[in-house]
């Protein structure tokens, strides 16, 4: 009987399928180095990362995270990439890179991410600071440019705003005069003070009316909820929400934070619904240098029974609008002077010139005038020097990635948050010797060409691009007329031997832990505080 033999089972057969085994192994490795050549190589990461939460166990506990993502710069470069649980961000610590992500790449860079923050401080980001990259957000920074923020309206306002600075300045003198003690001084508290100050100037232009002081034309309570409302938002969005990252820790139901931040919503709400109601049953007729009412007043007739088809109502983009100007200019404006006060303070030699050039450019024996400012080189720079230093937005506002790009050779898949770490920039050795001390007098000689408007990428305190503050010129002249208006009319001195306490309290804008308390005397003729 002939035996069936099955044809693999001889060792030639068996050779043979192990030899065509490994052929086909070594064609698919090729293969595979070959797809990895071509696939696009992301930014380097720290090592440690953990699985689900990435790198967020590194930034734990970690109270200034501009100085942790400092740190981090110095160990792994300019470039690095960060696993946020589920969320990818790019952290860039050098002027070149963030040339490259936020100039070469504007347009890319040009979003903000949907998180609890953004989303409920914003009535589901219809303020458009707070908006993904979209025609509603280029229509409404368009309208409130034309209506706010342009030069030719920072112009227009310029009287109104040093109108509120000066009648700031008369309550402070009437304070002295009536509290001062034995050696003619009486303390005061200049977080506070400076925040009242903006606040009436904001206010002034943008709903008509000063609301915080003895000059009050009404309003002060809602002002004041306001203001702490902004601050409270401001803290809570710099710190972020795990559930964002994680986004199992919500649906577990874990969700505290997100009730804290609905009840700053309501809180904001309620002010606002005021402010819309008041606007459309008494329209203003001319305001701070405008014939057609305040900005409420603009946005009013814009959006008033209408909406932006796909988007919001009239009411949500005019109370949104509204919401984005004041909050935004104010935390900013007044932490850049409370900081710059307490530079002053610490550095009498600085404050001792500041003050001559006030006397030389002004004298004593007239008030300042606006007109003045352009002439007041050194109390410019000394603004910029405190914003190098301690910037209002140390790792600017939050930023995503609306498409794929590439940064510095490095592949960046759409949805990655962009974060700049403005103040590790800003205190880059390389190009400011001694970083961390205050020498305004850098802007005059070895940085006279630095501006602030966003084209040196050494310096952007107003950040940079598209999503670059609209603010700037607006804010600048807040906080020159503040200082000027202050250094001019008040000598002032630290209370206590000990220096002014510099801890910082990270939010979205960085505050000074520490409230301000400073002695202050008046020096000018008392009559010039009275005049008008
Ligand atoms: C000292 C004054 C100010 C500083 C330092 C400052 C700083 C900043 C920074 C760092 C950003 C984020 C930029 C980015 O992501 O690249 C920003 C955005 C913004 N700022 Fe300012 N700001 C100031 C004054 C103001 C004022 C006075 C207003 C309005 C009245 C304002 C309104 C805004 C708005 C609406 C945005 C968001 C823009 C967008 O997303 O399109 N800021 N600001």
């Amino acid at each position: 009987m002939v035996e069936f033999q099955f044809p693999f089972f001889n060792p030639k057969s068996i050779t043979m399928l192990v030899f065509l085994f490994f052929i086909s192994c070594y064609y698919l490795w090729q293969k595979w180095q070959q797809y990895k050549s071509t696939e696009p190589k992301q930014a380097p990461a720290p090592p440690g990362a953990w699985p689900i939460i990435g790198h967020l166990h590194m930034l734990h506990n970690v109270k200034l995270p501009h100085h942790a993502l400092g740190a981090m710069a110095d160990k792994y470069g300019p470039l690095f990439r960060l696993q946020l649980g589920s969320r990818s961000a790019l952290v860039v610590s050098s002027w070149e890179m963030a040339k490259e992500s936020m100039c070469v790449n504007d347009a890319a860079a040009a979003s903000r991410p949907g998180v609890s923050g953004t989303k409920h401080f914003s009535y589901d980001f219809a303020a458009f600071g707070l908006a993904p990259y979209s025609p509603y957000w280029r229509e409404i920074r368009k309208v409130t440019h034309m209506e706010l923020l342009s030069n030719p309206r920072v112009d227009q306002f310029k009287n109104t705003m040093f109108g509120e600075v000066k009648t700031s300045l008369r309550e402070l003198h009437e304070t002295w005069a009536a509290q001062k003690d034995g050696s003619g001084q009486v303390e005061v508290e200049m977080k506070r003070w400076f925040g009242d100050v903006i606040v009436n100037m904001l206010l002034k232009i943008i709903i008509g009316k000063r609301c915080v002081g003895p000059n009050a034309e009404g309003g002060e309570k809602q002002a004041k909820d306001f203001q702490l409302a902004i601050r409270d938002s401001f803290h809570l969005m710099g710190q972020g929400l795990l559930r964002d990252y994680i986004p199992l820790i919500g649906r577990l139901g874990f969700n505290g934070q997100v009730k804290v931040m609905e009840n700053i919503a309501t809180r904001f709400d309620m002010v606002l619904r005021e402010w819309l109601d008041e606007h459309k049953l008494n329209r203003t007729s001319s305001c701070c240098g405008r014939k057609d009412g305040d900005f409420m007043d603009a946005l009013v007739s814009l959006y008033d029974g209408k909406e932006i088809e796909g988007y919001y109502d009239g009411d949500t983009i005019i109370k949104a609008t509204t919401l984005n100007m004041v909050a935004g200019g104010t935390e900013s404006t007044t932490v850049t002077l409370t900081w710059a006060m307490s530079l002053l303070i610490n550095n009498p030699h600085v404050l001792e010139r500041a003050q001559q050039e006030l006397d030389t450019v002004v004298g004593r024996d007239r008030q300042l005038k606006e007109s003045d400012i352009p002439n007041l080189v050194y109390l410019k720079s000394i603004i910029k020097e405190t914003m190098r230093m301690y910037p209002a937005g140390p790792l600017l506002g939050p930023r995503e990635f609306y498409k794929d790009c590439i940064v510095a050779g490095y592949f960046v898949p759409k949805g990655t948050q962009l974060i700049p770490n403005i103040w590790k920039i800003q205190t880059d050795p390389r190009v400011w010797p001694d970083p961390f001390e205050f020498k305004p007098e850098r802007f005059l000689t070895t940085h006279k060409n630095v501006d602030l408007k966003g084209n040196n990428f050494e310096l952007i305190p107003f950040g940079s691009g598209r999503r670059g503050c609209p603010g700037l010129a607006f804010g600048l002249q807040m906080v020159h007329f503040a200082l000027a208006g202050f250094l001019h009319s008040f000598d002032v001195k630290n209370p206590t031997k000990e220096p002014i306490d510099m801890s910082e309290n990270f939010g979205m804008a960085n505050e000074k832990v520490v409230p301000l308390n400073v002695s202050v005397t008046s020096r000018l003729p008392s009559h010039l505080y009275t005049i008008n």
